[in-house]
């Protein structure tokens, strides 16, 4: 084990393929050196929150207009397998979902540990030994059922890892006695276990890089990226990463997050939930102007939204950087109307997307790769992407980015009651180490559910009235909680087949997350910490 370094966690079989020496190290010399610095770019976000709830705003940043207004500058030209990404698919990286998800037919699959991940020790690192087995091609695998799963003889999807957000850290690996930075443990694992093997295949080690709040995050993953490759002894820019503009201020700082990454860029893709989780959370407390409706009402045309995807766009092919889609939460349905509802919904949603000039976008089921593949293929045909539509045509102001006010559609008592049912169906699923879900016909994970408990914490805190005249009280709430756990338990099978199961702290989270005084920057912070 190197110097200063403990694992905390528990050593299961082969998990010594993973946490190896030299991985360990790389863990050690990223934490001692960066750490501190991702420590006072949280503090930040923080105090940025308060100077929001005292009354500040948010706006493009006056000591960065220099590189905006340069036009001289390009992020790097696609790596290989990163050229046509039409359609990727997304998801966990357990032993099934990694076969199944490169063997969808998809570009890219985004291998997941984060929103739809739950960071439990064990998919932690069980998810990087499957990453390794996918690329050295020995994966396989017998569901309990005797199901056999292999990967295909055909072409596959290109991985690109999703680490952990910033904010999140891994308590089973210490260094010099601290918990160590989720973010920086994933995004070592993997280049130390398995970058190599992918520069072999005629890749590289390509990153998703989520729920960053400025450009000096991305230059702390920049950062990262240099000291590892020279740690390793990769060349400079082997390493790819696409930044998720999935929070609020990220929006007004694109072209900035892209200059820091500019090297190493992939590009930036629209992370539409954890966007509207990150609108309710900074201006929580600024009143009527603020307050999102209903949140299956919050569609991607109403004003402010359709600002962040035109902006995005432009920014991206400005500086021939790849712009990719937001995910599309609807997933087959057995049903045969909720079906054929969910495939003309993904339709119309990524058919929108290829005419705005996104050059591909993002499905969360197999059975969504075929749709979203053609909506694309409609307007690329043969071209792998349409970084040449600059779209110059388009012209956001911060004033348009701001525009929550001009959202038409109601907060109603159903909209608040699905909240409840899906985030404490969410919750008892995330605590038990699923960090995706299937429910009610839609894909929900982290960024969805934290979505639907900051809208309960935003109505109540506002005294939000609903469209039936009711106003939205705590009372009002602790009630929903009750019935929609019992409906959920019922739903499960009832209290006789709980075993295993974590309802009751998927309410007393739940009710803490919607209820009390103080929010919670993140849900899976406290989740975390109920963890093992
Ligand atoms: C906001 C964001 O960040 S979005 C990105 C993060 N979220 C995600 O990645 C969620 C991805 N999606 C999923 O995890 C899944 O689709 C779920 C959990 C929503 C639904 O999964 P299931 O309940 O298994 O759906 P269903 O039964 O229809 O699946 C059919 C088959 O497709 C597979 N499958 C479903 N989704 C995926 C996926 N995303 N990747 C790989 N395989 C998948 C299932 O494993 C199943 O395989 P099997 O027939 O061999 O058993
Ligand atoms: O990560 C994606 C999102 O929409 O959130
Ligand atoms: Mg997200």
């Amino acid at each position: 084990m190197p110097d200063g370094v403990e694992i905390t966690g528990p050593m299961h079989a082969r998990f010594d393929e993973i946490l190896t020496d030299q991985a360990l190290e790389l863990v050690a010399l990223l934490h001692r050196e960066l750490n501190p610095r991702r420590e006072e770019l949280l503090a930040r976000r923080r105090e940025r929150v308060r100077a929001i709830a005292d009354g500040g705003g948010l706006g493009f940043l006056e000591e960065t207009r220099a590189i905006r207004e340069d036009d001289s500058w390009r992020v790097a030209d696609p790596a290989p397998g990163l050229v046509d990404r039409r359609v990727e698919i997304t998801g966990p990286t357990d032993r099934k979902m990694t076969i199944n998800a490169l063997n969808s037919g998809a570009k890219v699959w985004l291998a997941d540990h984060e929103d739809a991940n739950t960071p439990l020790w064990e998919n932690v690192v069980g998810g990087q030994l499957n990453l390794r087995d996918a690329i050295t091609g020995q994966i396989d695998f017998t569901s309990p059922e005797g199901k056999e799963y292999h990967l295909n003889d055909g072409e596959h999807a290109t991985i690109v890892v999703r680490p952990r957000g910033w904010h999140l850290p891994e308590k089973h690996i210490e260094v010099d006695g601290e918990r160590t930075s989720g973010s920086l443990v994933d995004f070592a694992l993997y280049l130390a276990t398995s970058g190599q093997l992918q520069i072999d295949r005629g890749q590289g080690p390509y990153f998703y890089l989520p729920k960053m709040e400025s450009h000096l995050e991305a230059r702390l993953w920049n950062d990262a990226f240099v000291l590892a490759q020279d740690f390793l002894g990769i060349p400079r820019g082997t390493i790819r990463a696409t930044v998720l503009i999935e929070t609020y201020p990220a929006a007004f700082e694109m072209e900035e997050i892209l200059y820091e990454l500019r090297e190493h860029s992939a590009g930036l893709n629209a992370g539409r939930w954890d966007y509207m989780f990150s609108v309710i959370k900074c201006f929580r407390t600024r009143g009527d102007d603020w307050v999102l409706p209903d949140r299956n009402s919050v569609t991607m045309t109403v004003p402010f939204m359709r600002a962040y995807t035109e902006l995005l766009v432009r920014t991206c092919h400005k500086r021939g950087a790849q712009a990719i889609g937001g995910m599309a939460a609807f997933i087959p349905s057995k049903d045969e109307k909720q079906n054929e509802f969910a495939f003309a919904k993904l339709t119309e949603d990524k058919t929108r997307e290829a005419n705005d000039g996104f050059d591909g976008s993002w499905v969360a089921h197999p059975g969504m790769v075929e749709a979203c593949r053609a909506a694309f293929d409609q307007v690329l045909g043969d071209r792998p992407n349409q970084r040449d539509r600059l779209r110059e045509d388009v012209h956001v102001t911060a004033e348009d980015l701001l525009n929550v006010r001009d959202t038409p559609g109601d907060a109603t008592e159903q909209g608040l009651r699905n909240n409840v049912a899906v985030g404490l169906r969410y919750l008892e699923s995330w605590l038990r180490g699923s960090g995706a879900v299937g429910i009610f016909n839609l894909m929900e994970d982290a960024a969805t559910a934290e979505i639907s408990r900051s809208q309960v914490w935003q109505w109540l805190h506002n005294g939000q009235v609903l469209a039936g005249g009711e106003k939205v009280t705590r009372e009002l709430v602790e009630g929903m909680i009750e019935e929609e756990l019992a409906k959920a338990r019922e739903e499960a099978g009832g209290r006789e087949s709980e075993s295993g199961r974590r309802w009751d702290d998927a309410r007393a989270l739940y009710a803490e997350m919607a209820l009390s005084d103080e929010y919670a920057d993140f849900l899976t912070l406290p989740a975390y910490e109920r963890m093992p």
